[in-house]
């Protein structure tokens, strides 16, 4: 019967993809020698029955990491190696198809992936998530548990870090634009488990403002500490603890801003607040402040000195508190209460997110700042249009302003940043950043006497450019800052001879922008 036998055989892979259970995968992230390795050894010379198979990425041409695993593996199918290359950009396709093919093969129970120190977390979850002809990833596979490790010892001089993956020769390809302290968040935020390794290094006051920042920054992961890995593994192997939607929300930056507020860990003094205005920042006074102690002592000021009490800082940096200082003194306008708020007196902002204001003429009336800042490194850039500079007719259908409307439908320019520090009295810190807000006096004048304003902050941007770029009208390429590698801002950049970071340019993050409108 040719009909029956034609019916069989379309019903076998089908059948057979029913009786595949979706393999459970771990990924294991974080820095360079925070751990990893040491991790994975550990779980597959475990006794827990479990026929283990493992993908180790290392950027290297040579595996170092693949090869201890190998030495450790029973078979060689156990074991894949992807080199020169990370799987969250280059080698994204070829994880796809390993994972696809380990899972298919039926041998194995879990599998466990060994991320490079460099690779964001969001697109290698996202490959999960792939839905194509030859490889539906999302039916063979199923994503269980992501793992970032820290470094005990190295954590706060890295989320303090003012290099660049390309200063430290970890950038996976050219123009590589990410700077470490910001990767070093991307793997915290959106981790479901997060282990603070190496504590037999670190004195437990330090672990515990790491602890407590961790906490804050990402309240929805699991924080663990350990030494060389040692932790439970029903904690990080089959926990179910991944969902996509989870781990979109999961930043702490986001669910203050969604009003979800974290309880505030009153012994390390790690608060946070959201600052929110529908008034513009005044950018000199702002770029003064943002050049400040404030935002440039970061973590490890704050894990040198006693909790609450911040003020000791990290040798060699004596030249940056006396520029510091310099900030403070020559910040003309600002009272004495926030000149002590800029000195570092008041604690230090470690993270902060959001949309800003800046009275920067036409410019910052039309195009909103997006505000993104870790550690020492705050970036301020233009972005989109503010709807209210868009005629309404042109909205795209269904669209509503950002947020605060008037009568007749326009004002949505605001700024709202979630600010997170450690040792922080969050009423002077707001303080302090209220009085970059303009004054009355000043907002009565207008965007024709911002325009004439020295502003630090945007001063050299070429509108006219950034209008381009917004409407897709350019080439990336012959952007100055997609060569030069570093974003627009000079808070951000500031090295000599980086003539492109002095003139101009100004990248623009979208996922970002949308993750603000959200
Ligand atoms: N003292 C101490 N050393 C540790 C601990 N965990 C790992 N190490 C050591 O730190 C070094 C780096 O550890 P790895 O496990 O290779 O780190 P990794 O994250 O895999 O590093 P990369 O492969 O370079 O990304 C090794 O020498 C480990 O033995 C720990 O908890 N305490």
């Amino acid at each position: 019967m040719a009909s029956a036998a034609s019916g069989a055989d379309t019903a076998a892979p089908a059948l057979l993809e029913a009786a595949i259970k979706p393999l459970p995968v771990t990924i294991l992230s974080g820095f360079l020698g925070a751990g990893k390795t040491t991790l994975l050894k550990r779980i597959l010379q475990a006794d827990h029955g479990l026929r283990i198979a493992v993908i180790v990425n290392d950027m290297a041409e040579l595996n170092v990491d693949a090869s201890i695993a190998g030495s450790i593996v029973e078979s060689k199918e156990q074991l894949v190696a992807m080199q020169n290359g990370c799987i969250c950009c280059t080698l994204r396709e070829d994880l796809l198809v390993e994972v696809a093919r380990l899972a298919k093969s039926g041998s194995f129970d879990y599998l466990v992936i060994e991320s490079t120190g460099v690779s964001e977390p969001l697109p290698v979850a996202e490959t999960f998530t792939f839905e194509s002809d030859d490889a539906p990833l999302s039916k063979v596979a199923r994503l269980d548990t992501m793992v970032t490790l820290l470094d005990a010892v190295n954590f706060g001089a890295d989320l303090d870090s003012m290099d660049y993956l390309e200063d430290r020769d970890w950038a996976p390809k050219e123009e590589d634009e990410r700077n470490v302290s910001q990767l070093l968040i991307d793997q915290l935020e959106f981790a479901d488990v997060v282990i603070i390794n190496k504590i037999d290094l670190a004195d437990e006051p330090s672990v515990g403002r790491i602890e407590a920042l961790v906490h804050r920054l990402n309240p929805h992961a699991k924080v663990l500490r350990s030494t060389k890995g040692d932790v439970p593994l029903e904690s990080i192997l089959n926990t179910g603890l991944f969902s996509m939607e989870e781990a979109a929300r999961a930043p702490g930056w986001l669910k203050e801003l969604r009003g979800e507020h974290v309880p505030e860990t009153e012994e390390y003094a790690v608060t946070s607040f959201v600052l929110r205005s529908h008034r513009p920042f005044h950018p000199a006074r702002l770029n003064a402040l943002m050049d400040s102690k404030l935002f440039s002592a970061g973590a490890v000021a704050a894990s040198k000195s006693v909790a609450g009490a911040p003020g000791a800082h990290a040798e060699g940096e004596a030249e940056e508190a006396e520029e510091a200082a310099a900030a403070a003194a020559s910040s003309e306008g600002l009272s004495e209460a926030t000149k002590a708020v800029m000195r570092g007196e008041a604690g230090y902002i470690v993270r902060s997110k959001g949309i800003a204001w800046v009275a920067s003429g036409e410019g910052g009336m039309t195009y909103r700042g997006d505000w993104s800042h870790s550690g020492r490194l705050v970036g301020l850039e233009p972005a989109g249009r503010w709807w209210a500079a868009i005629p309404k007719e042109n909205w795209p259908e269904g669209m509503t302003p950002y947020g605060w409307v008037d009568e007749e439908g326009v004002g949505d320019r605001q700024t709202e940043i979630v600010v997170i520090g450690m040792g922080m009295d969050k009423e002077r810190v707001e303080a302090a950043l209220r009085t970059c807000i303009v004054t009355d006096e000043e907002f009565a004048a207008g965007p024709a006497a911002w325009a004439e304003w020295e502003d630090p902050i945007w001063g050299d941007v070429d509108w006219e450019e950034h209008a381009a770029e917004q409407d897709g009208e350019e080439d990336e390429e012959e952007h100055g800052h997609d060569d030069c590698g570093h974003d627009h801002h000079s808070h951000e950049c500031g090295e000599e001879g980086c003539d492109e970071c002095e003139e101009d340019g100004h990248s623009e993050d979208e996922e970002d922008n949308a993750e603000a409108e959200a």
